[in-house]
């Protein structure tokens, strides 16, 4: 059986009366790059932060539904929050790097989750640069400030930074959106190899992207998921006018 890593179900979101998320059914794959696409304010970043309990945060939110992460409903009074947000990091689509050095950016979270010897720190960072691609263009300058990086940069050092938390999902939120094509194009070949390791789902607003970087694609549309399929079929042979209108660039 397809190894799934979050089944969500009928999953409903309101911010205070308005309905931003309405009966969402998908089955995102483990190991698989999710693409979740579809016009402006039609709720993609709403359901990503739905997956590590980020819209906790905001005032009036009501949440029904389930959404079962590692056998049980990430969604009950009953889950650590913390320890999901470990599991499941993000990438938001402005990089943002602590005003600390490089290493203290990537050391930031195993330290604090209580991890202080040296040497598993030192591995820990090296690592997580590694896997991030940027370990090169860095190892030379560790302690220089994290500012100091280019916008492409700092974007893989906020992947690096969730990579040391060891997750299992890294969710981004249009992580490219403020790179140029050079910068963007290291991330997307990221994404491909980080997939091996990590579930991944990015919300893109460039349909190139998601054609480029996913396996399956969710298409929303007003708070709700039109079509859900591999991202080949999606493309190339969308199910529903709207799919079909949108990809094209028909959609008014
Ligand atoms: N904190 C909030 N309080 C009230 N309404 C919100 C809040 N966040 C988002 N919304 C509304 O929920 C809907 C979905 O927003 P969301 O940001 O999830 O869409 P999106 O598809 O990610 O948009 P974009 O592509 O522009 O980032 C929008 O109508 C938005 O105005």
């Amino acid at each position: 059986m397809e190894d799934i890593k979050f089944d969500v179900k009928n999953l409903d979101l309101y911010y205070g009366d308005f309905q931003a998320l309405k009966n969402i059914n998908l089955e995102i794959r483990a190991n698989k790059v999710t693409a979740l696409i579809g016009p402006s304010g039609c709720g993609k970043s709403t359901f990503l932060r739905t997956l590590n309990r980020m819209n906790d945060l905001v005032d009036g939110v009501r949440i029904e539904g389930d959404v079962i992460f590692d056998g049980s409903n990430l969604l009950s009074s009953q889950t650590d929050v913390i320890g999901l947000r470990t599991k499941v990091g993000m990438v938001f689509q402005k990089p943002n790097p602590f005003p600390m050095s490089i290493f203290d950016n990537v050391a930031y979270g195993p330290r604090c989750q209580g991890i202080k010897d040296k040497k598993e720190l030192n591995e820990i960072v090296e690592t997580s640069l590694k896997q991030a691609a940027l370990w090169d263009e860095v190892q030379d300058r560790l302690n220089k400030n994290a500012m100091g990086l280019s916008g492409g940069q700092q974007q893989r050092l906020c992947i690096a930074r969730a990579i040391a938390m060891k997750p299992e999902v890294i969710l981004m939120d249009e992580p490219t959106s403020a790179l140029d094509p050079i910068a963007t194009k290291k991330i997307e070949e990221l994404i491909d190899v980080l997939k091996k390791e990590y579930t991944i789902l990015i919300v893109t607003h460039s349909m190139q992207q998601a054609s480029r970087v996913s396996d399956d694609t969710a298409f929303f549309l007003l708070g709700e998921v039109i079509e859900f399929d591999s991202t080949l079929k999606l493309f190339s042979n969308p199910k529903n006018k709207k799919t079909e209108d949108y990809i094209t660039g028909r959609f008014g």
